[in-house]
């Protein structure tokens, strides 16, 4: 008997993989749950390849993968012949070097966000996939897949709430690494704002500016939370608390104020309890029971080839927000952004 990772079952008559083997680099929270997900909740793919610093943890995403290829080199990862497209989660600042060894061997990448943490390595991938000619790049914004985020727009875009005018986000995390850089805390976390702003909306932040309330005494010296409000180029105002160490939960939501209504975006679980004088629901301790049918509907997309996901601009786009913010905190000042031309491969 064959198992799916034997090549000859892996590919057709015409000698096209029946099913996408995918590469995947870097196998720590989100490596491991995509790999789940691939290989349980995602038809049309195997997971054929994995690489982590930690070949210990490779080899037990490999293990319950079916027994995928555990690599030595993320590059020989990346050029193998067996694998058809590479999915990146390995910590922000190696996204880039791995993007760019996707792009020149021309097999497509799905990158987890951000798609680098600074603006030059965002345009350094810009260019190389625009030198390439076609698009390879899906950034992981994987709230642009949301049921949740979805029917916000929806509603938004039938008209049934009007104009909009403001956006108020709530972004929680329990805990972050004690002493996080402050501008990690936009450039991992809030970026997830900064990409919702500009995909519900359908157009780009003009002006941000970031607010420092008093500190919380379990961040280890990091600014934390964050108030950030940033300005859309119609004038829509879409104000984001960022809360990395509020202990009690994981926590997004957020509410559309409009010109004819308001949309609330909240996630509750079916279920509530109601006991003793209170009426209480669980919250996640992360993101991933919060956007587990996010992170199929993308990987889903990603494998059927639909390019709905963010693109290599829009991770371009997001960090070069994120620096602005950065910048904003920094200097206590409103700051414009001004972003470069859309390169016509992203029109
Ligand atoms: N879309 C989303 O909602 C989320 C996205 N992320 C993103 O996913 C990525 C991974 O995050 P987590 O899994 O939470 O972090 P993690 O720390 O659990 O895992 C990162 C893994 O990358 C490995 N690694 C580090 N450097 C490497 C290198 N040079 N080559 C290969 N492996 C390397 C580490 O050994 C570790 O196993 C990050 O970019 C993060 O921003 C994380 C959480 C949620
Ligand atoms: O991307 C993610 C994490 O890296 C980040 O640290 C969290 O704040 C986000 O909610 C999560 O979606």
């Amino acid at each position: 008997m064959t198992t799916l990772h034997e090549p000859d079952q892996a590919a057709d008559r015409t000698g096209v993989p029946a099913v996408k083997r995918i590469g995947i680099i870097g196998t720590g929270i989100m490596g491991t749950d995509h790999a789940r997900l691939l290989t349980e909740a995602v038809s049309g793919a195997i997971v054929a390849g994995v690489f982590d610093l930690d070949a210990e943890r490779a080899a037990g995403v490999a293990a319950s993968s079916g027994g995928a290829r555990v690599f030595d080199d993320p590059y020989r990862l990346i050029a193998d012949s067996g694998i058809d497209a590479v999915l990146i989660a390995s910590s922000d600042a190696t996204h880039e070097d791995f993007v760019l060894a996707c792009i020149a061997a021309g097999k497509p990448v799905l990158c987890e966000k951000p798609l680098a943490p600074t603006v030059e390595g965002c345009a350094r991938i810009l260019e190389a996939e625009t030198a390439y000619g076609s698009r390879l790049i899906t950034v992981g914004f994987m709230r642009r897949y949301d049921p949740g985020y979805t029917d916000l727009k929806t509603v938004l875009k039938d008209g049934a709430v009007g104009a909009p005018l403001m956006l108020h986000n709530v972004h929680r995390n329990p805990a972050a690494v004690p002493g996080l850089p402050d501008s990690a805390v936009i450039t991992n976390s809030a970026v997830h704002e900064l990409d919702v702003t500009r995909w519900l909306f359908d157009e780009e932040i003009v002006e941000v500016a970031v607010h420092r309330p008093r500190r919380t005494a379990q961040g280890g010296g990091t600014q934390d939370p964050q108030f950030l409000i940033l300005t859309t180029a119609s004038g829509v105002l879409s104000d984001v608390e960022i809360f990395v160490n509020a202990r009690y939960g994981y926590e997004v939501r957020c509410e559309l104020v409009a010109e004819g209504g308001t949309v609330t975006l909240d996630a509750p679980p079916p279920t509530s309890l109601r006991r003793g004088g209170l009426h209480a629901r669980e919250l996640p301790g992360d993101w991933r029971p919060r956007f587990a049918e996010a992170y199929r509907l993308e990987l889903q997309d990603w494998i059927d080839g639909s390019g709905g996901g963010a693109t290599a601009w829009d991770g371009f786009a997001a960090t070069f927000v994120a620096q602005a913010c950065v910048a904003a905190l920094e200097s206590g000042e409103r700051h414009s952004v001004n972003l470069p031309p859309v390169p016509s491969l992203y029109r």
